[in-house]
C-alpha cells in the first residue's frame, strides 16, 4: 500500500502542521499539495501478527490491535511494511551469544523441558515461558524495530510504527519481564549508525529498566521513564534518584508515580518534562515505547489514564517535527490496548476517528459501549499534589545538571 495520492486528502493536514500564515489561495493551494502529509511506515505481515499472538501473556492481543487499526481505514494512509527476521548477527549486536544460542536450542523443543535449570539462568523461568518459536518469534519482532528505525535513516519516513516492539526489559544476556530480547535497545543502536543524540522516552506503566541499563553510561541516549513505583512492584527500579552513571549522569530521568494517576495530571507532568529535555538535549531522533498498561481496566488495576494521556505526549514528540520511532509494549486488557495505539496511529497520520467502533471481525471485543473512547474510573488517586510538585522539581533539577548539547560538544 503506498502513501495515499496527496489529493485525497486535500481538507486533512496533520493537526501538528503549523498555522498557515496570510497566504494567497493559490499559495495555500499548492502548499497543501505538497507533501505536507506526514510519511508513516507501520510494520505489519500476517507472519508478525501470528507470531505476537502467541505470546501468552498477550495472546491474540496483536490480531486486534492490527484488525482495529485497518476497521478505521487508517492503513490507507500507511505506508505497511512487511518485516524481515533479524539475523543472529544483527542480534548479538545487543544480546550474547551464549543467550541466543540457547533461545536457538528451544526453539524447536517442545514445551516439557521449558523450566530447566539453564533455562532459569537466561530469565526464561514462570513469569517468563519459553516456549516453542521463541527464537523465530525474538528475530521477526525485534527485526521489525530495525527495519522501522532504517527507514527514518533513510529518510524514507517522518515517523515509523512497531506495535509488535518495544520490548523494555530484555538483557544482553536473559530474558525478563517477558521480554525475550530488547527490540528497542537493538533500535536505538540501529538510529545511533546515523542520529547523534537519540531521546527515548518510555510511557509504559513499568520502569524501562532494559534500555535505561544499556545507555546509562552514554551521554548520546538520554533514557526518560515515568511508570508506577512501589514496593514490590515490578522492576522496583527507577527512582528520581537514579540518573545514569559516568559520561552518562543525568543523562537517565526517572518520574516515579503512584496509583490512580489521571490524564491531566500524567500528560501535563510529563510534556513539561519534554520540553525541558528538548531545550537541553536537543535530540535529533526520539523513540517512545507506548506500553499501554496504565490505562483503567488493566488487569495491573495501577493508573486511571485513558488514551488521551499517551495521546497528547505523541502529539508534543510530534510538534517537534523530528523522526520518530513508536513502540509498543505492556497492555493486558487487550482492548483498550487496541483502542490506546489505534488512536496513537491516528494522530501519527493526522486523522480524526468517529467514536463507534467501526463493524468488522472483533467488534464484540469493545462490547458494552463499542466505543474508542476510554472512561476514566473513578479510582483513588495516591499522588498529592505536593507529591507532584516535589517531582516535577526534583526531575527539573537533574535536568538542569545536564550540559546542553552545546556545552558538551
Ligand atoms: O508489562 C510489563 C511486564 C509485566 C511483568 C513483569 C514481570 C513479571 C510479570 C509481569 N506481568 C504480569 O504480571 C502480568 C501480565 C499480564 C497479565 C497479568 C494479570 F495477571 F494481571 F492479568 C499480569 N512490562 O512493561
Ligand atoms: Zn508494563
Amino acid at each position: 500500500v503506498n502513501d495515499i495520492t496527496v489529493k485525497e486528502n486535500l481538507p486533512c493536514v496533520n493537526e501538528n502542521v503549523d498555522d498557515v500564515t496570510e497566504k494567497s489561495d493559490y499559495d495555500i493551494k499548492t502548499e497543501n499539495t505538497r507533501q505536507r502529509i506526514r510519511r508513516v511506515v507501520y510494520m505489519h505481515s500476517r507472519e508478525i501478527v501470528e507470531a505476537a499472538n502467541k505470546m501468552i501473556k498477550v495472546e491474540n492481543r496483536a490480531s486486534l490491535v492490527s484488525g482495529l487499526i485497518e476497521s478505521y481505514g487508517l492503513h490507507k494512509y500507511l505506508r505497511v511494511t512487511e518485516p524481515r527476521p533479524a539475523t543472529f548477527d544483527e542480534l548479538s549486536i545487543f544480546h550474547s551469544g551464549e543467550f541466543l544460542e540457547f533461545l536457538k536450542s528451544i526453539n524447536d523443543q517442545d514445551d516439557e523441558e521449558k523450566y530447566t535449570e539453564e533455562a532459569q539462568l537466561y530469565g526464561l523461568s514462570y513469569d517468563c515461558p519459553a516456549h516453542t518459536g521463541v527464537y523465530d518469534y525474538v528475530r521477526l519482532i525485534t527485526g521489525a524495530t530495525v527495519q522501522a528505525a532504517e527507514h527514518l535513516i533513510d529518510n524514507m519516513a517522518d515517523a515509523a510504527i512497531n506495535w509488535f516492539g518495544g520490548w523494555h526489559h530484555g538483557k544482553k544476556d536473559s530474558a525478563a519481564g517477558f521480554c525475550y530480547s530488547n527490540d528497542i535497545v537493538l533500535g536505538i543502536l540501529k538510529l545511533r549508525e546515523r542520529f547523534s543524540r537519540v531521546l527515548y522516552v518510555d510511557l509504559d506503566l513499568h520502569h524501562g529498566d532494559g534500555v535505561e541499563d544499556a545507555f546509562c553510561s552514554t551521554n548520546k541516549v538520554l533514557t526518560l521513564s515515568v511508570h508506577k513505583q512501589a514496593v514490590g512492584f515490578y522492576p522496583g527500579t527507577g527512582k528520581v534518584t537514579d540518573v545514569g552513571c559516568g559520561k552518562g549522569k543525568y543523562y537517565a530521568v526517572n518520574i516515579p508515580l503512584k496509583d490512580g494517576i489521571q490524564d491531566t495530571e500524567f500528560s501535563t507532568l510529563v510534556c513539561r518534562i519534554l520540553v525541558k529535555i528538548k531545550e537541553k538535549f536537543d535530540p535529533d531522533v526520539v523513540v517512545c515505547q507506548c506500553g499501554a498498561d496504565g490505562i483503567i481496566g488493566d488487569p495491573m488495576e495501577s493508573f486511571n489514564l485513558t488514551q488521551l494521556s499517551l495521546g497528547r505526549c505523541i502529539s508534543t514528540l510530534l510538534s517537534w517535527k523530528l523522526p520518530i520511532l513508536l513502540l509498543g509494549g505492556g497492555g493486558y486488557n487487550h482492548a483498550n490496548t487496541a483502542r490506546c495505539w489505534t488512536y496513537l496511529t491516528s494522530i501519527a497520520v493526522g486523522r480524526k476517528l468517529q467514536n463507534d467502533i467501526p463493524e468488522h471481525k472483533y467488534l464484540l471485543e469493545y462490547g458494552p459501549d463499542y466505543e474508542l473512547q476510554i472512561t476514566p474510573g473513578n479510582k483513588k488517586n495516591d499522588n498529592s499534589k505536593d507529591y507532584i510538585q516535589n517531582l516535577y522539581h526534583d526531575v527539573l533539577y537533574n535536568i538542569n545538571q545536564m550540559m546542553t548539547n552545546t556545552q558538551s560538544r
